[in-house]
C-alpha cells in the first residue's frame, strides 16, 4: 500500500483526498496534520468521514511524517505551502503540492503575482506541472509535483492543443470562468458567506487574477508559443464545479466554413485526448452537472459565423474544481508517480 500523509487536513481539498482514498485499493491515509486541531480525530473535523477515517490529527513534523508516509499531499494555502513542501522533500517524502507555489516557471513571475519571497527559489521552474496528460513521464520520476490550479485546468486542457496545432490566434484569447464556492476553500471569508453568494453571480479579480499568468505560462510550455489571455473568474451559487467558456479567433484556411473549422478543431482535440481516459471531447454542451464528483473533463467547440463565414471559436469546458481541479488530479498524479493504473480510486 502507498502510505499517504495529508498536510492541512481540515480543508475542503483534504476532505476530498480522504474520501477518494477510502475507495483506493493501493493507497491508504496514514497521517493527517493540522495546526489548530491536533489530537482530534479527522472525522470530528469532517463528519462525513465518521466511522470510516478516524485517525488523529498530528502537528507538522517532517521527520515523523517521513517515517509514516511515502507521499504527502500538501493542501495548504499558497505562500504557506512552499516551506512545508521543501521540508518534506528534504526529509525524503515525495510531495504533491496543491498550492500555486511551484507552478510558475520563474521566481520573478511568482513574486510579482503572489507578493511573497519564495523560500525555495532554486526549485521554482524546476518542478513538474501535475497534468499527466502532458507531463506523465516527468511526473512518474518526480520528487515534487505542482498540482495544477482549478481554473487553469479548465482552460489549458482545451486551449493548449489548439495553440500547439496553430489553429487559433494567440493574441486574443478570452477565458470566462464560473466556479462553485468550494473553490474558495473552507476558511471563513466575507465573500463566501451564504447571504453573499446565494442567488447571485459575481465577477471578481478582473484582469488581475493570479491564474491568468498560470494559464499563459503553461500553454506556452505545452504549445511552445507565447499566448495572451484575458481571464475573468465568477463566483456562482453552487458547491462545486467550474464551467469555462473561451473565445478565440481561428487561423483560417482557404474556403473555410463554420463547419470545416469546427470539425478541424474538434478532430485535433479528439486526436490529442484519444488515449486519455479522463478527457472527453463531446458533441453536447458540457455542464458542471456532467462532471461533478468525478475526475472527468468534458469539452466541446462551436464556431460563430453569419452566412457560414467563420467568426469566433467558442470552447466550453466543464470540470469539478475539487476533483480534476485539485484532489482527483492529485490522486491521478500519485498513481502515475507510483506506477499504478492512473484511474485507480477515481
Ligand atoms: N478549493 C479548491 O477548489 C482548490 C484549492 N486548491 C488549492 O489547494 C490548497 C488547499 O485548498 P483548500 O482545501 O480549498 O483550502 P482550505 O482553506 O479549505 O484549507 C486549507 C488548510 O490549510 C491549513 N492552513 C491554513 N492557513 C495556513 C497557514 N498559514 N499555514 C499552515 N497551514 C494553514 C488549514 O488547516 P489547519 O488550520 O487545521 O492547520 C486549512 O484547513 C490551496 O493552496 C488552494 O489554493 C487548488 C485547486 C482547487
Ligand atoms: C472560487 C475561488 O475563490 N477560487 C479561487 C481559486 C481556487 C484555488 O484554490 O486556487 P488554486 O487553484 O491556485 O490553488 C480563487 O479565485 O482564488
Amino acid at each position: 500500500m502507498i502510505r499517504v500523509a495529508l498536510i492541512g487536513s481540515t480543508g475542503y481539498t483534504a476532505l476530498e483526498v480522504a474520501r477518494l482514498l477510502l475507495a483506493h485499493e493501493e493507497a491508504e491515509l496514514t497521517v493527517a496534520t493540522s495546526r489548530a486541531d491536533e489530537g482530534k480525530p479527522l472525522s470530528e473535523i469532517h463528519p462525513s468521514l465518521a466511522g470510516r477515517c478516524d485517525i488523529a490529527l498530528q502537528p507538522f513534523d517532517p521527520a515523523a511524517i517521513a517515517e509514516q508516509a511515502d507521499v504527502a499531499m500538501c493542501c495548504l494555502p499558497h505562500g504557506a505551502s512552499a516551506e512545508s513542501v521543501r521540508d518534506l522533500a528534504t526529509a525524503g517524502v515525495r510531495v504533491i503540492d496543491f498550492s500555486a507555489d511551484f507552478r510558475l516557471s520563474s521566481v520573478p513571475l511568482y513574486e510579482q503575482w503572489y507578493g511573497v519571497t519564495h523560500p525555495w527559489p532554486e526549485r521554482v521552474g524546476n518542478v513538474v506541472y501535475g497534468m499527466p496528460e502532458f507531463f506523465g513521464d516527468e511526473i512518474a520520476k518526480a520528487d515534487v509535483v505542482a498540482n495544477p490550479g482549478c481554473y487553469p485546468t479548465s482552460a489549458i486542457m482545451p486551449l493548449a492543443p489548439l495553440v500547439r496545432a496553430g489553429m487559433i490566434q494567440t493574441d486574443d484569447i478570452i477565458i470566462d470562468s464560473k466556479s462553485g464556492v468550494s473553490g474558495a476553500g473552507r476558511s471563513p471569508k466575507l465573500g463566501t458567506l451564504y447571504c453573499e453568494t446565494n442567488e447571485s453571480i459575481s465577477a471578481y479579480a478582473i484582469a488581475s487574477h493570479r491564474h491568468g499568468p498560470e494559464m499563459q505560462d503553461l500553454i506556452h510550455r505545452i504549445a511552445g508559443k507565447p499566448v495572451d489571455v484575458l481571464f475573468t473568474p465568477h463566483l456562482t451559487p453552487m458547491d462545486r464545479g467550474i464551467l469555462s467558456t473561451m473565445y478565440a479567433r481561428p487561423v483560417l484556411q482557404d474556403n473555410d466554413t463554420v463547419q470545416s473549422v469546427t470539425s478541424r478543431l474538434m478532430d485535433e482535440l479528439r486526436k490529442t485526448y484519444r488515449d486519455q481516459p479522463f478527457i472527453h471531447v463531446v458533441d453536447h454542451l458540457p455542464a458542471t452537472k456532467h462532471v461533478v464528483m468525478t475526475n472527468h473533463v468534458q469539452m466541446t467547440v462551436r464556431v460563430s459565423g453569419p452566412n457560414d463565414q467563420p467568426g469566433r471559436v467558442i470552447i466550453v469546458c466543464a470540470i469539478d474544481n475539487l476533483s480534476k481541479g485539485a484532489s482527483g488530479a492529485a490522486i491521478q498524479n500519485m498513481n502515475v508517480m507510483f506506477g499504478i493504473d492512473q484511474m485507480m480510486g477515481l
